[in-house]
């Protein structure tokens, strides 16, 4: 049996920029997904605290997406203060909507390089489907023989199974190469540069006013 396939999308989102959006776009076009739901983190378990607050990445988010009704934004992980495990999450989401209905978890390629590191990792597919967006600069291949062999054992080309079944399958999207990262948009506003063609106006907008990434406004 087919059901809608529910897709999160997780991420620091510090901030939100156009090669996020652009990407899970071209996506759900190609696996003809309903709806994606936007996942800020609250405390990003491989890398350093964010720049900005919680809320305001939330905020960034739900400015970012105001106007299009493919995506939703979910704000479990802020509501914990311990780290934010997707595999908990995961965990979380099964026990609320059972374990029947499919569901996948959105990353960019740089992301499933690292995947095998992550918390509780052999559990992922067990709980999801795990769709990989491309990314400019990130090599297609595993870091280990290992890591490769896993990839290709659950690997699938037929996005049927990914709407049939409710976890376990790893779709490598064929999705536009978009050069922006969130780390190169902070470098340019502590320079004070334009980021125009990177950032949705309203999250441009809100950094401005909110005087985000300069480097007269770190407090840390
Ligand atoms: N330009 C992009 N193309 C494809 N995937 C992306 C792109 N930017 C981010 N992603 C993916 O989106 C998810 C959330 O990314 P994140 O919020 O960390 O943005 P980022 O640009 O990678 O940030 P930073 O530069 O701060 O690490 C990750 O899985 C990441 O791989
Ligand atoms: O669970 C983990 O161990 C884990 C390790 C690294 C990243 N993640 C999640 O992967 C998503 C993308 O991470 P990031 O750091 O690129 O924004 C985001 O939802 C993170 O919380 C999760």
């Amino acid at each position: 049996m087919s059901m809608a396939l529910h897709a999160l999308f997780g991420g620091t989102f510090d901030p939100i920029h156009c090669g996020h959006l652009r990407v899970v776009e071209a996506l759900a076009q190609q696996v003809k997904l309903a709806r994606i739901t936007i996942m800020p983190n609250n405390v990003p378990p491989h890398r350093p605290q964010p720049m900005a607050s919680s809320i305001q990445r939330k905020e960034m988010v739900a400015l970012a997406i105001a106007d299009n009704p493919l995506f939703a934004l979910d704000e479990r992980e802020l509501q914990r203060t311990t780290p934010s495990y997707t595999a908990d999450t995961l965990a979380q989401w099964r026990e609320e909507q059972g374990y029947t209905r499919p569901l996948a978890f959105i990353i960019g390629q740089d992301s499933l390089l690292t995947l095998p590191t992550w918390y509780h990792a052999g559990r992922l597919l067990s709980l999801c489907h795990i769709l990989v967006c491309r990314r400019p600069g990130y090599p297609v291949q595993m870091k280990s023989e290992e890591e490769q062999r896993w990839l290709e054992a659950h690997l699938t080309n037929d996005p049927a199974l990914l709407h049939q079944e409710p976890a376990g399958r790893i779709w490598l999207a064929d999705t536009p190469l978009v050069d922006i990262s969130a780390t190169a948009i902070r470098q340019r506003l502590q320079r004070g540069q334009s980021c125009r063609e990177l950032l949705p106006e309203a999250v441009e907008n809100y950094i401005r006013a909110h005087r985000l990434y300069h480097t007269d406004s770190q407090t840390a």
